[in-house]
């Protein structure tokens, strides 16, 4: 029931947006219904709660001002920036929640970012994008070509974040959670990529990258589960180091967390190799470039540990 009633607000979502949204971008006048945030500048939103109202109006002179601006001035300013905030929400206006909060986390990263006729331009991508899709494939589709459009960009499993360098060179930069899993020996888990993947056949803190709408934790915990066969609460997750370092196109930021509490028996769940080692051992092996300089770190965290046993036993 659920179901059906979600795939006919679905399917009528997409058929408004099909049918309104290249009207808008001519310019033509249009009926639309959409939510109306009042206060238009950012101080004014700021400071008085917002009012929503939900209200059926034709697209208004000002709206189509707004898109013709946005087709004919590739120039970017505070004033275009907001443009393109409210073109976006007028056409997310009526789409379910989960996309509504994604798409305007997404505008709200794109403000101090984005050239906002590109966005506009990539806006009319992804209408062609879902116009392909299947209905099976259609929230996903929103979701992926939008988190790809600009800022966010769903690789395989991952989400990697689109930015800019100071040269206008476009970097972008994939987060990647692992963890120091600790037993009592004082021994670190180890992981050993396999020969399909990047860094073929060296070892690494067993982890993988955030997927969107995960927490650093919640990711970890979930690849803990997945790869290692292991069930950990994300309050025993403490943060003890990050990586930062280039790979390839990408720029890779990995937050290493340290466990010594889980539950569940250790298994590669994945066909990979794990192994615990000790410090020695694990100065010995090959790891990612990347990983090198965060062994210091992880040596210090078994020494305390150790200690934190010592003192427990006396
Ligand atoms: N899990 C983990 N990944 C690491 C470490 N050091 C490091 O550079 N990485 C890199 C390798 C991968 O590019 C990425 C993790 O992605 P992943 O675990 O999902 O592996 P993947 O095979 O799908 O990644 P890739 O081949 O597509 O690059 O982070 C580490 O210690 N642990």
């Amino acid at each position: 029931m659920l179901k059906a009633k979600l795939s006919r607000a679905h399917s009528s979502y997409l058929c408004h947006k099909r049918l309104c949204l290249p009207a808008l971008l001519r310019g033509g006048p249009i009926h639309v219904a959409c939510e109306h945030t009042e206060g238009n500048s950012s101080a004014e939103q700021e400071e008085r709660p917002k009012r929503k109202a939900v209200i059926i109006k034709k697209a208004s002179k000002a709206t189509q001002t707004r898109a013709s601006r946005l087709r004919s001035n590739p120039q970017d300013s505070d004033n275009r920036v907001r443009d393109v905030r409210e073109t976006l929400e007028w056409y997310f206006s009526d789409t379910w929640p989960r996309d509504k909060a994604a798409v305007l986390r997404f505008i709200h990263i794109s403000r101090g970012h984005s050239a906002p006729l590109d966005l506009f331009l990539k806006l009319r991508r992804l209408r062609r994008i879902i116009g392909k899709a299947s209905k099976e494939e259609e929230h996903d589709l929103v979701l992926k070509a939008l988190a790809k459009s600009e800022m966010l960009e769903i690789s395989e499993n991952g989400l990697r974040i689109q930015r800019k360098d100071t040269q206008g060179e476009s970097v972008a930069m994939m987060i990647v959670v692992a963890v120091a899993l600790l037993n009592d020996r004082g021994e670190v888990l180890v992981a050993q990529r396999r020969a399909d993947q990047s860094f073929p056949g060296k070892w690494e803190f067993p982890g993988g990258k955030v997927d969107p709408y995960e927490t650093p934790e919640g990711a970890l915990s979930r690849e803990m589960g997945e790869e290692l066969n292991i069930k950990v609460d994300q309050q025993d997750l403490q943060p003890l180091i990050f990586g930062s370092h280039r790979h390839g196109d990408c720029h890779i930021l990995m937050p290493l967390f340290l466990c010594t509490r889980w539950s569940g028996e250790v298994k590669g769940n994945e066909g990979q190799e794990i192994e615990w080692c000790s410090m020695a051992e694990l100065r010995r092996k090959e790891m990612p470039p990347g990983d090198v300089p965060l062994v210091d770190a992880v040596e210090r965290a078994v020494h305390q540990h150790a200690q934190s046993f010592l003192s427990i036993a006396t």
